[in-house]
């Protein structure tokens, strides 16, 4: 039986904001799940945040996932999209593969990360890390093909921040290979200070000052 995937999203006045239910099949083995676990306000976009169109640099040159100074990352672009979407591209080469010829899972799953981060840490624009990561593999995802992942803001609860994203095939309405749901946590900065590498965090703060590097957080350490 082919998968069904149905999210339903509906406002509660003024109190909650997101109630998302998906009801998956796959197989004929279903299970529901709510999306938000938890009642959420509306993601507030910080009005420094990108505007829609807004093509991405690298928040960190050494990032695993869109840094370009890391051989061996993922090197991945994002784009600003309407609302609270971020959309965000992955070309799965050969160093990624798992099975012969097809992407690894955990890299697919750090995609996802990169991307579900992405959308937080730019529209946002606070400080935040994942909590929680739950990746589903609806289809296999071969060596030079391009994810095309489109990860959205659900909705923020104290210092917890929801989001999803879902990675289509080849094309951004080509089939959904991967889907994922994340928790961020929103941190103080001495959560990279007091466990990060001080060398590497002063060359961030020094390209932070980059004239040219106008897209740059306010709130980097
Ligand atoms: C533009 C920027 C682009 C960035 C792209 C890069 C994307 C990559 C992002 C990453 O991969 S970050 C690296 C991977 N993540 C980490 O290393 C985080 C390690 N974990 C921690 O440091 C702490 O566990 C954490 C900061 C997440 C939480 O610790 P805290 O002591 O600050 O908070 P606490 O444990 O009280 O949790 C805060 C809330 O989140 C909830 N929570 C935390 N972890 C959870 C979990 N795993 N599942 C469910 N809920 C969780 C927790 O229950 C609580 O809920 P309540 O406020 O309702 O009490």
């Amino acid at each position: 039986m082919p998968h069904v995937l149905l999210i339903a999203r509906r406002a509660v006045g003024h109190l909650g904001y997101v109630s998302a239910v998906r009801v998956v099949s796959v197989d004929g083995v279903h299970s529901v799940q709510q999306w938000p676990p938890v009642e959420t306000q509306p993601p507030q976009v910080h009005p420094k945040a990108p505007e829609q169109g807004a093509e991405l640099t690298s928040h960190y040159s050494e990032c695993f996932g869109c840094g370009e100074d890391q051989p061996g990352g993922l090197h991945m672009s994002s784009t600003i999209g309407a609302g609270h979407v971020v959309h965000s591209s992955f070309t799965v080469s050969a160093e990624h593969q798992g099975a012969p010829g097809l992407a690894h899972g955990g890299l697919l799953s750090c995609a996802f990360d990169e991307a579900l981060g992405t959308v937080v840490g730019q529209l946002l624009r606070k400080p935040a890390v994942t909590g929680k990561l739950e990746t589903d593999f609806r289809r296999p995802v071969p060596v030079g093909s391009t994810l095309h992942i489109t990860a959205e803001l659900d909705g923020t609860a104290g210092r917890k921040v929801y989001a999803s994203a879902r990675g289509h095939l080849g094309a951004p309405d080509g089939p959904v290979a991967v889907e994922a749901r994340a928790l961020f946590v929103v941190v103080d900065l001495e959560h990279f200070t007091e466990h990060g590498d001080q060398d590497a965090l002063k060359k961030l703060r020094d390209s932070a000052r980059e004239p040219e590097r106008t897209d740059r957080w306010d709130i980097n350490p």
